[in-house]
């Protein structure tokens, strides 16, 4: 069980420990010191110190960084080494720098010079050449000459070199003298344009022979009322000059230097910050890299042709990327939607031919079906035509029934009325037929029709019209039949059925007609009217002894 005295034991120690624990975490913070060896707008401490933070941020250790310019191109160096001295001791009396990191020859010979300057601090040198001194670490930052000189050489093959510099400071005047030794080592003539203000040097560059090659050592220039750091003085003489300018350190890239074998003061600042973080570490100090390297401005060596002439391998600035680096993205997409679309054109295409092949086959079908329907139409029809005929003609002699009878005769009646062609109808009734039947059988009967109506057929004219209108009985309509024609032709079928005996089987059938004849008079309104009188007139016959022609009395 916890009591109050315990809770406002541990509450306290909490409080008290707690401030002194975030003080040790800062205390662990190592604190940095950078001195370039010019001014705060040297492009080139610039870079450096850019450089060496970016690494030291990169590494992930906890420091504190301080930087400070000698300014020793402006200043008497020794002079000015005194003041800063104590300028610097005062600035950190406090607390030391723990890495004191000299960036340039001025500041790296400051801070050997001074050993007793923050004593317990380890040091860095970034500078060309010597060490110094066994208790400091150093970056070499000696430009290689011969190897940039002989990179220039290689790619403008100059027939004279015109070198750009100044001499008023020792590393000038070293620079200068690195310059002139490798050119001389090469065996190229050159000419150095020392300590020139800057219209000088603009009236020079412009009126340079063909196939010169400048060399820029980097300067600053004051022009026009304004202070030219070297990257802009070197912009100047590129706009004024008509020969390839080279240069040492990339800092001057982009302003119409080439390239070739270079200096990087951004990784001479990282291989600072590399150095830096070994030694807080307590670890060996290992380099991943060096200061130098070919380094180009594409814009530049396509200008002068030195396309083909450049190392695969060197670093290439300011080259515009390829349109598939631009628009990588949108090519991709839009092969993948050329793709899609053509999956989708050949699937459309596919379906469609597979729907084609449906739709043809389904036509073949709808023709084939079009046409059985079609033939099954006309039989039809035919069947029809044929059932209506059937249903006209008496099946038993091949004559038109009573129903076409009537039919035909009301036609023949109207056109009488209209025209006044009379007609004649004859009604013909087979004698005794009953007792044909009962002696020869029905079948003989049949045969016994089928011969009168034979004989009627053959005696009449085409223009007639002859019907079978009962079991024995026929009637026929004659046109225009003059009165003597009507007769005989009655009387001819009347004889030629009672002269002919019908043969069935092995009997001679012996048969004879009574017919009656009426012929159409003004008043009749229908074939009725004279078949009645026609019928009147077989009446006649029959009472009379049959086998006889008797005419309507009203025809005589
Ligand atoms: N074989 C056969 N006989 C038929 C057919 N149609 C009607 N008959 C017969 O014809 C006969 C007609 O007889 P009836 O009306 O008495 O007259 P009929 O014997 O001819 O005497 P009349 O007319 O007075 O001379 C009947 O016996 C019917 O059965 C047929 O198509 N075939």
């Amino acid at each position: 069980m916890l009591n109050a005295a315990k809770l406002t034991f541990i509450i306290s120690f909490v409080f008290c420990f707690m401030p002194l624990s975030i003080f040790a975490g800062d205390k662990s913070s190592e604190t940095i010191f950078f001195l370039g060896s010019g001014s705060a707008e040297t492009p080139w401490t610039q870079l450096v110190s850019q450089g060496f933070v970016e690494k030291m941020d990169r590494s992930g250790v906890p420091y504190s960084f301080h930087i400070d310019h000698l300014e020793a191109a402006r200043f008497d160096e020794v002079h000015q080494y005194d003041l800063m001295f104590r300028y610097l001791k005062e600035k950190f009396a406090q607390k030391e720098p723990d890495i004191f990191v000299s960036a340039g020859p001025a500041a790296s010979n400051f801070s050997l010079r001074f050993p007793e300057l923050f004593a317990g601090a380890r040091r860095i040198l970034i500078q060309s050449g010597d060490d110094g001194s066994a208790n400091a670490t150093l970056i070499d930052a000696e430009i290689e000459h011969l190897l940039m000189i002989r990179e220039m050489i290689r790619l403008s093959g100059p027939s004279k070199v015109f070198i750009i510099g100044d001499s008023v400071q020792p590393s000038d005047k070293l620079r200068l003298g690195g310059i002139t030794s490798a050119l001389e080592h090469e065996n190229v003539s050159y000419e150095i344009l020392v300590n020139k203000a800057l219209p000088e040097l603009l009236a020079a560059v412009s009126e340079l022979p063909d196939e010169s090659t400048i060399f820029y050592a980097p300067i600053f220039r004051r022009y026009e009322g304004k202070d030219l750091a070297p990257a802009y003085v070197l912009k100047e003489l590129h706009q004024a000059s008509r020969s390839p300018i080279f240069s040492s350190s990339d800092s001057t890239l982009g302003f119409g230097m080439v390239g070739g074998y270079l200096y990087s003061p951004k990784k001479l600042g990282y291989m600072a910050g590399e150095a830096a973080h070994s030694l807080i570490r307590g670890g060996p100090i290992e380099f991943t890299q060096n200061g130098f390297g070919y380094t180009y401005d594409w814009n530049e060596v396509i200008r002068w042709g030195y396309e083909d002439l450049i190392s695969t391998k060197a670093e290439v600035l300011f080259r515009a990327p390829s349109l598939w680096q631009q628009h990588k993205g949108k090519i991709i997409l839009t092969l993948l939607s050329l793709c899609l679309l053509l999956l989708l054109s050949t699937a459309l295409i596919f379906i469609n031919r597979q729907l084609t092949k449906t739709k043809n086959v389904l036509n073949k079908e709808r023709l084939l079906l079009e046409e059985r329907v079609q033939e099954r139409t006309q039989e039809l029809s035919l069947l029809h035509k044929q059932a209506v005929e059937m249903a006209r003609i008496d099946v038993l002699t091949g004559l038109p029934n009573r129903r076409a009878f009537f039919e035909q005769a009301e036609i023949v009646h109207y056109q009488t009325e209209r025209y006044h062609n009379p007609y004649v109808v004859l009604m013909l009734d087979i004698d005794l037929f009953k007792k044909t039947n009962d002696t020869y059988g029905h079948p003989a009967g049949d045969k016994v029709i089928q011969s009168v109506a034979k004989t009627i057929r053959s005696l009449i004219r085409k223009s007639d019209v002859a019907a079978r209108i009962g079991g024995e009985e026929f009637a026929v309509i004659l046109r225009e039949a003059e009165h003597d024609h009507f007769y005989s032709l009655a009387e001819r079928v009347r004889h030629e059925i009672s002269e002919i005996p019908v043969c069935f089987e092995d009997d001679q059938i012996r048969t004879s007609v009574s017919i009656g004849i009426a012929e159409y008079q003004a008043g009749d309104k229908s074939i009725d009217d004279i078949l009645c009188r026609a019928d009147k007139a077989l009446y006649q016959a029959k009472q009379t002894g049959r086998n006889k022609v008797v005419i309507d009395p009203v025809c005589v």
